[in-house]
């Protein structure tokens, strides 16, 4: 079965002192994972290393980096690579949020690059698309989305896209309180399953995760996450409350 994940995208919120108390409630739950469950800490860069101690010899949960540079290496100040970020340890990177792509015009381009870096350093890319309310209400949401996976992933070999997590989170649906609808979420992920088999295969494409974000919390996950091509979601505000993410992540298929 494919791998179900909850993935907390904690974005530019809370102190230091904040997200370790927040690990530590969290992990003192001891919430048991089936063996294709896996819980993953989107944090703030500066916490990395500390996320990364507090989650050691948990099995099957994780940290990840909400980002990383388009350059393998250099004088780009302010920017952290792939390789650095492997380097401590991290094995995933979200690429691609819409937040990353609306306020530092990521494109598709820059986000294929992206990918490659983390493929080639060995590190799980928690590929991110999704369409804005416009594309949402001139019903042509499925073409955006397709081609957001045509540009950024279909240059890949088949080797390759099988390591990739996809997070698909309709913009409109993101801190807004208004979430698609499950019937939505599941003609979306559906219809990037179908994309996905096309070009790489069905079998490829059945091994894909893909998740959901956009205002899951502990009341609509177990129906969000029931649908059959939902693997899980990529939770931005529900995860800074530990008993909401608890729930997330107990709403997981096993
Ligand atoms: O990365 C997470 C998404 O942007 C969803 O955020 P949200 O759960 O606050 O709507």
């Amino acid at each position: 079965m494919r791998k179900q994940i909850a993935a907390a995208n904690w974005k530019m919120n809370l102190s230091y002192q904040q997200a370790a108390g927040l690990l530590d409630e969290l992990l003192a739950q001891q919430i048991e994972l089936a063996p294709n469950q896996e819980v993953i800490f989107a944090v703030p860069f500066p916490y990395l290393a500390m996320a990364k101690e507090k989650v050691a010899g948990k099995t099957n949960y994780f940290v990840a980096a909400q980002n990383c540079s388009d350059k393998k290496s250099g004088a780009y100040t302010g920017e952290t690579s792939v390789e650095q970020l492997q380097s401590i340890g991290i094995g995933h990177i979200v690429i691609g949020h819409s937040e990353r792509r609306e306020y530092y015009n990521e494109s598709n381009a820059v986000l294929a690059t992206k990918v490659d870096l983390c493929l080639a350093a060995g590190v799980t890319p928690i590929f991110c698309c999704g369409e804005p309310l416009p594309i949402r209400e001139a019903e042509t949401q499925n073409a955006f989305v397709q081609q957001q996976l045509e540009e950024s992933l279909f240059h890949l070999t088949v080797e390759q896209v099988s390591k990739v997590v996809i997070a698909y989170e309709p913009i409109w649906a993101i801190g807004t309180g208004k979430t698609a609808s499950t019937q939505q979420a599941q003609d979306m992920q559906q219809h990037l399953r179908k994309v996905l088999a096309d070009k790489f295969g069905a079998d490829v494409a059945d091994g894909i995760s893909i998740l959901y974000g956009g205002s899951v919390k502990a009341a609509n996950a177990v129906e969000i996450f029931a649908s059959p091509d939902v693997d899980g979601g990529l939770v931005g505000g529900a995860s800074l409350q530990a008993a909401e993410f608890t729930a997330i992540i107990q709403a997981l298929k096993k």
